[in-house]
């Protein structure tokens, strides 16, 4: 626990802004060159820190700005003297300022800080160096951190300070009236400048010190606040100058301009007026200056009426669910990425993201002239609670960063030198989330590292003369058709054909040989007609395919438009669109195809999204890669809760353990009374979650947890029935604990993709199948047998009525690497040890089972469905000789599924058909299942209830969805038109 305490309080994920908005290579600088201070560390050790990059010949420039040091600015004492005393007293005064009020990690020590947690973080600190940073002083932020924001709070404390001597001055003249030489000077400037709004400039000024002194690592919400305020003391100056009669210093004097809206209002409300009338001035004033509040309150528009709520419920003390008054405002603690933008939403779906496209629905297409790349909200500087992780049963709940001393839960790491991952803090009570208190400054990786694909294109050579050769097919064999247009996406072009008022439609599809011996393809498919048209497709692979790479679909417009975390690059459609899916939305996905056809680089993808996007605080993952090739690269990332599994065995342990961890999620939700962990989150960090009285526990919002099984073949051959189960349980409760599956596989037979297992994994992604049996398997359709490989897929998100083509996004192993390297020295990953404990717990008790516990599951289903004990049946059904089936029903009878023997008789069965699910649990030794789902289990109503949208409850793949809007593939999927 003390360890857990002493993790981590705090990530600040800032997404980098890219090259176009500069400051690049300065931060890059600084990542590897530049270690920066810690919160906390004193302004001596960032002096000592800056040497440090004098490889690179110069500092960084937020070090330069930062540290007079760093310049090598030699100064005298007594200016030394001035700028300590001043930045001493600053810092008290700021410190006090954020003691006040509601606490917040990353402002202080958070609430219930103990003396341990802090000193875990000290170590933690003295501990963190970046990689390459060889001179770090204890103290150190890890490599990479906030290089332009290094300890914020002593300069915003500084700057505050400054503001409140000012308003103290400022007060002193213009409300009390301080005569004298200075108060005149003070006057003319304020007064001149102002004109009589300078009365309220003291009340600004301490406003503004006090929010940069709370909050200063706000920069960005500062700057933004500075730019509304410069809006409303404009209009507001102008709107008084021409209350006034619009005063000039030439004809009135400059006492009268004073008096009005001082040199600013002249300047602003005389030219307007002159050219414009005041019949327009003022309305133009009165809006801007109604447009600089919305910006200081960053309040959009369209969420004027809930903010209003808002404050109404905060003047009022109203707790109104959902609505504004409870969500965090600009001053409250600071909401992680992808979480915000959540005041004053009435829910509906998923609390938080309500107007998120991604969360609204499960997939959903942008419209062609969507706005380009490189728009949409860009993910800012953010301060936010780190990822613990609950526990299950007492289970340890240990996030990214921590820093223990034990050997146990160690991160195996592929560099050699890599820092020694922590040991895993000792078990909790079950739901123990501990808290992370202090700071921990976690960068996402730039999307720079990314590189950018060539353009699309929308016609080449290659397609004119595809265009030729059918429409001499057409001629050739006397077909009343004709090419009308098409559209070229990266693999394929669909080639647009109408036919002739009396022509069959079945003549062009019964030509399809001809199509492909003209055009050279084996792969020519043939839609009849493209859905919403009347026209029929014809998709002919292109000669000069192009490949779509991940960092163009993640600066598509279609993913900026969210800041969800598990949002990922699909690739691009048929038509070149960018095409997004929100992971969490699908719920769980199956990703098929025959092997070379591109399932492991659709998972690079995936993960190498979710990496650029998310922080380890938000997303988890187990990976599980019986290959033991795949999925190699990305050990060692903090993202990770357990290390990358490679054993079968193991792997299916662990999806016990995800199961259990789930359990663990929806105790949680039926405590306190929530129905998705998202709404639980959002009440942890607005502080509306308390523990239970006597308990000591500190809840903490769950992160998603990602589980991604590269070759889910391999884990049927091992345990089916295990297997099976728990991915059946996890897959229909999953969804509402923020637990998400993804499972692929290049057997997409019935033996391993389960009708169980189908029926509870709702969206599907086919690459090129070896057969048309496969495709069936996988998408309850033909076509994918069609596909030209290489990520060439039909994508059928969760409630579509009709799969996608999609050309999967490509990410190069570099960039994987530079990615992995990334987040990798910034966190190391802590791992949650109780996956192993738990598999050790299950050995121990079915070992008198030994290796037949998925026959005896089978068994005991056997006789529990049909109700007859009888040995000679299992014989037959299972295939096992008279000794087997003898020892299983033995095992049987051990656990009272089965009476004793009575000879030649079938034994009595003594559990009911619909007790099987407890019983079985038992024989799996699986306490926690021991309830009956269908009637006693309060997480089911949680699971379907969460936003409604349980994959039971969902129109499978295959089915048809009400509402079905063709461009709109059931929500899980967003496809951006604008080609690039
Ligand atoms: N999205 C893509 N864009 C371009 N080329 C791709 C893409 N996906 C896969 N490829 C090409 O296909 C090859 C095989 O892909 P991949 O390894 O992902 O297949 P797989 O289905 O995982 O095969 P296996 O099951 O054997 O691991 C890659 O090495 C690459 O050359």
């Amino acid at each position: 626990m003390s360890v857990g305490l002493a993790t981590v309080g705090c990530i600040m994920a800032t997404r980098s802004t890219g090259g176009s908005r500069g400051g690049r290579s300065g931060r890059s600088t600084s990542r590897r060159h530049a270690p920066q201070p810690r919160k906390g560390a004193g302004a001596g050790s960032r002096a000592r820190g800056a040497p440090a990059q004098g490889k690179t010949g110069k500092a960084p420039a937020a070090a330069r700005s930062d540290d007079p040091g760093s310049r090598g600015i030699a100064r005298s004492w007594p200016v030394r003297a001035a700028r300590g005393t001043w930045m001493g007293m600053a810092h008290a005064v700021g410190g006090a300022t954020r003691a006040v009020g509601p606490r917040y990690p990353g402002t202080g020590p958070a609430e219930g800080e103990d003396d341990v947690s802090k000193a875990g973080r000290n170590v933690k600190d003295a501990k963190e160096t970046g990689p390459g940073s060889g001179t770090a002083k204890a103290g150190t932020a890890p490599a990479g951190a906030t290089p332009a924001g290094a300890a914020p709070d002593h300069r915003a404390d500084g700057v505050g300070f400054f503001l409140l001597a000012l308003a103290v001055v400022v007060a002193a003249r213009e409300w009390w009236g301080i005569d004298g030489p200075f108060g005149d000077g003070v006057h003319a400037v304020v007064a001149g400048t102002l004109g009589v709004a300078g009365v309220a400039l003291p009340v600004l000024l301490v406003w503004i010190a006090l929010r940069m002194m709370r909050h200063p690592e706000r920069a960005q919400a500062n700057g933004r606040v500075t730019i509304g305020l410069t809006f409303v003391v404009v209009s507001v100056c102008a709107l008084v100058h021409i209350g006034e009669g619009l005063p000039s210093p030439a004809d009135d004097g400059f006492a009268a301009v004073q008096n009005a809206g001082g040199v600013i209002g002249f300047l602003f409300a005389t030219p307007v007026v002159t050219g414009l009338t005041q019949w327009f001035a003022i309305p133009l004033y009165v809006l801007a200056t109604f447009f600089g509040l919305l910006i200081v309150t960053a309040t959009p528009v369209h969420r004027i009426p809930a903010r209003l709520i808002g404050v109404y419920d905060r003047l009022t003390g109203n707790h109104r669910p959902g609505a504004g008054g409870d969500e965090p405002g600009d001053d409250a603690p600071p909401v992680p990425r992808g979480e915000r933008g959540e005041r004053g939403r009435k829910r509906k779906g998923v609390k938080g993201y309500v107007g998120d496209e991604a969360f609204e629905k499960a997939a959903f297409r942008a419209p062609a002239d969507d706005a380009g790349a490189g728009r949409g909200p860009r993910p800012a500087t953010q301060r936010i609670p780190t990822g613990e992780i609950p526990d299950e049963k007492g289970v340890t709940a240990v996030g990214p960063g921590a820093v223990g001393d034990g050997p146990a839960g160690t991160a195996p790491s592929r560099k050699a030198g890599a820092p020694k991952p922590p040991a895993a803090p000792a078990p909790m009570p079950r739901g123990e989330q501990p808290m992370f208190d202090g700071d921990t400054v976690y960068l996402l990786p730039e999307e720079s590292l990314l590189v950018e694909g060539p353009p699309h294109k929308k016609r080449s050579a290659a397609n004119d003369r595809v265009v030729e050769s059918l429409t001499g097919v057409f001629e050739q064999f006397g077909v009343d058709a004709q090419v009308t247009g098409f559209t070229r996406g990266p693999t394929v072009t669909r080639y647009e054909i109408e036919v002739g008022h009396k022509t069959k439609v079945e003549r062009i599809t019964s030509l399809s040989n001809n199509i492909a011996y003209a055009v050279a393809s084996a792969d020519v498919r043939i839609l009849a007609p493209i859905p919403g048209k009347s026209a029929i497709g014809i998709e002919i692979p292109n000669s000069d395919r192009e490949t779509v790479v991940l960092g163009d679909v993640l600066r598509s417009s279609a993913a900026r438009r969210t800041e969800h975390p598990m949002v990922m690059g699909v690739g691009k459609d048929v038509e070149g669109g960018y095409v997004v899916a929100n992971l969490a939305k699908m719920p769980h996905i199956l990703v098929a195809g025959a092997t070379g056809a591109g399932k492991s680089s659709f998972i690079n993808s995936m993960i190498t999204s979710v990496l650029m996007r998310a922080t380890p605080e938000q997303v988890r993952m187990v990976l599980v890669d019986p290959k033991r090739v795949e999925l190699t690269i990305y050990e060692g990332i903090p993202h990770l809760i357990t290390p990358i599994i490679t054993s079968p065995k193991k792997a299916a342990e662990a999806l016990d353990w995800v199961v259990r961890e789930m359990d663990a999620r929806y105790d949680d939700l039926a405590e306190f009374g929530y129905k998705h962990v998202d709404d639980f989150n959002a009440a942890v960090r607005v502080g509306k979650v308390k523990p239970l009285p006597g308990s000591e526990r500190k809840i903490a919002p769950y992160p998603y947890l990602l589980v991604v099984v590269d070759e889910l073949a391999d884990l049927m051959m091992v345990a089916p029935r295990d297997v099976e189960a728990s991915i059946q349980r996890i897959t229909q409760l999953a969804r509402a604990a923020g637990i998400h599956l993804v499972l692929a596989t290049q057997r997409p037979s019935v033996d391993v993709v389960t009708g169980l297992i189908k029926a509870n994994v709702p969206s599907r992604l086919a690459f090129a199948t070896s057969s048309l049996a496969d495709s069936r398997v996988v998408l309850d359709q033909p076509g994918a047998e069609k596909l030209i490989g290489q990520g060439d897929a039909l994508f059928l998100p969760m409630g579509a009525a009709k799969p996608m083509r999609v050309q999967g996004a490509w990410v190069t192993e570099s960039e994987v690497e530079l990615v992995v390297e990334h987040v990798k020295a910034q966190l190391k990953p802590v791992y949650r040890e109780d996956v192993a404990v738990a598999a050790a717990a299950r050995k121990q008790i079915d070992e008198d089972i030994g290796d037949d516990l998925d026959l005896l599951l089978q068994a005991a289903e056997l006789i529990v469905t049909t109700q007859f004990g009888s040995t000679s049946m299992l014989q037959r059904k299972l295939r096992v000789g008279f000794a087997k089936a003898g020892r299983l029903m033995d095992l049987l009878e051990s656990r009272e599924i089965v009476g004793p023997s009575e000879g030649s008789k079938a034994r009595d069965v003594l559990v009911a058909a619909d007790d099987l699910p407890s019983a079985l649990a038992l024989i799996r030794g699986d306490t926690t299942r021991l309830y009956d789902q269908d009637e006693d289990d309060p997480r089911e109503g949680g699971a379907g209830s969460g936003d409604g949208t349980g994959p039971q409850a969902e129109p499978g793949p295959g089915g048809v969805a009400e509402d079905e809007d063709e461009d709109d593939f059931g929500g899980a999927v967003t496809v951006e038109r604008d080609i690039r």
